[in-house]
């Protein structure tokens, strides 16, 4: 499991949970205000440094943050937004004994610390107040966000005002989800979250990278997993995901397509199913272990006809592109229960329409109501289980957003599922997979290179 990521009701029931347990709320101030100021002091040194300090805890961390900068000897101001209003603020910035500037006031430092606001942000920063933070975070050669830049808003990633660019996020206590979605991830470079002695747990997590097993001594193709991938139309996106499924770690992949057009490895057989019979006929093989349809399965009555073969066939599904517009068109309810759904954001809201929350609350509602497992892709792809956990892959490659890159996850997550037989945890190791590739793949890249990187992005996590 990856880091768990809470919400900021998580985070204070967690604080909470904390205080109960005999540490005051003004020790995890110091400790939260002490580590972040390691960081600033081992990455800075004595560099000229202002911190922005808000009205509640943040602005807590922020004096804590600046006492501790100063008795290093860093020289340090402190520009504050108004008085501090919640006893540990209070009790942090009466510590603090050098002069409180105006915010508007306060004049630019080569290392800037945002500790206006974190989880308690509850609208957007005032225009002046937005501004003064852009123009100092402009002219700092080093800038620091405490636990979130402020205007984020901590549960959905969106930027409640303009918010602009730190190098450093310092997530205290544990990650929030708008460390991971964007916009809010895109606001920083780099995230270090730190331990402030509170324990969180969360059904939420990021993504972590996944343990994966060699074949046991007794494998053959069969046991490993066999794949099929119903095709359609369009044979290059069907090839792509069955070239990504054939490098998966399954033991065989077929393509099952209108006519055998000899394209493709030797590896991966091709059969020819001209009609829905014969699609039917193929899938009644009880060694398939999973099902992908829907890269180049085509939108017509024909392509509804195999899908329909395929949802009837009560195989492991992968479902994605095609096959996912098809069953918006012909009803979400028809979705079968414990299949891999790989929606884009406008795949999404075809299914499901219009879904409220952060794109975490959307995915975990689409998975509970179809039974599925969702990966919600994007920038940020969140993996939702129907019992209510949920993975954030985020900070990938942008690189990424490039023709056929949907087809090669599809065909990893029937891989995955095939040899696994868990869809949540063939969803997981499918996502980090794939970002894997790309990250060696580097720049430019196109999906067909991922296909190429996918063997030594296992040979990675073995
Ligand atoms: N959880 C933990 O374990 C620990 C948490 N810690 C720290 O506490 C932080 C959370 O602190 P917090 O709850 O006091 O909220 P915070 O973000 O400081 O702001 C709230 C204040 O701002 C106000 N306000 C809101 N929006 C506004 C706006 N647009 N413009 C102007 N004002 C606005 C709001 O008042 P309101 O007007 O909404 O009534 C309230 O006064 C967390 O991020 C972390 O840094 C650590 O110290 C230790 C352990
Ligand atoms: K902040």
């Amino acid at each position: 499991m990856g880091a768990p990521v809470l919400t900021a009701a998580a985070m204070r029931a967690a604080e909470q949970a904390a205080i109960a347990s005999g540490v005051p709320e003004y020790d995890l101030m110091e400790r939260a205000g002490a580590t972040a100021a390691e960081i600033v002091w081992r990455a800075g040194g004595s560099r000229d440094t202002l911190v922005l300090c808000g009205p509640g805890n943040n602005g807590g961390d922020g004096f804590v943050i600046a006492r501790i900068l100063r008795a290093k000897g860093v020289p340090v101001r402190v520009a504050a937004l108004g008085e501090s209003g919640t006893a540990s603020s209070l009790r942090a910035r009466a510590r603090w004994d050098g002069p409180v500037e105006a915010l508007h006031q306060a004049k630019p430092a080569a290392q800037l610390v945002d500790a206006l606001f974190g989880t308690g942000l509850t609208r957007g920063l005032a225009d002046a107040v937005a501004a003064s933070l852009e123009r100092l975070v402009g002219r700092a050669n080093h800038s620091y966000a405490v636990d979130l830049p402020s205007g984020v808003e901590t549960d959905s990633g969106r930027l409640l005002s303009p918010v602009p660019r730190f190098g450093v996020c310092i997530a205290l206590g544990a990650l929030k989800p708008a460390h991971l979605l964007y916009p809010a991830a895109d606001r920083f470079e780099r995230l270090v979250s730190v331990d402030i002695g509170i324990a969180p747990s969360s059904p939420l997590h990021s993504l972590a990278p996944p343990h994966l097993d060699a074949p046991a001594s007794d494998a053959h193709k069969y046991s490993r997993g066999l794949v099929a991938v119903i095709g359609g139309g369009m044979a290059g996106a069907g090839l792509l995901a069955s070239r990504a499924a054939a490098r998966s770690g399954a033991g065989a992949v077929r393509r099952i397509v209108p006519d055998a057009d000899g394209r493709g490895p030797d590896a991966i057989i091709t059969s020819a199913a001209m009609k829905v019979a014969d699609v039917a006929k193929a899938l009644e093989d009880k060694r398939l272990s999973a099902v992908l349809a829907g890269p180049g399965l085509g939108r017509d009555d024909g392509a509804w006809e195999r899908l329909e073969a395929v949802l009837e066939s009560e195989h492991r599904l992968v479902l994605d592109a095609d096959a996912l517009t098809l069953l918006a068109d012909k009803g979400p309810d028809q979705l079968p229960a414990g299949a891999i759904l790989t929606p884009h954001e406008g795949e999404f809201a075809r299914l499901f329409g219009d879904v409220p929350g952060s794109k975490i609350d959307k995915a975990l509602a689409a998975a509970q109501r179809s039974r599925c497992v969702l990966v919600y892709k994007g920038a940020d792809t969140v993996i939702a289980a129907p019992d209510g956990k949920a993975a954030v892959a985020s900070r990938g490659s942008f690189w990424l957003s490039t023709a056929g890159t949907g087809d090669v996850l599809a065909g990893l997550a029937a891989g995955r599922f095939a040899v696994t037989g868990d869809p949540f945890r063939a969803a997981c190791e499918a996502v980090w997979l794939h970002g894997e590739a790309a990250r060696q793949a580097g720049a430019a890249f196109i999906a067909d290179d991922l296909i190429e990187r996918l063997p030594a992005a296992i040979a990675r996590r073995l």
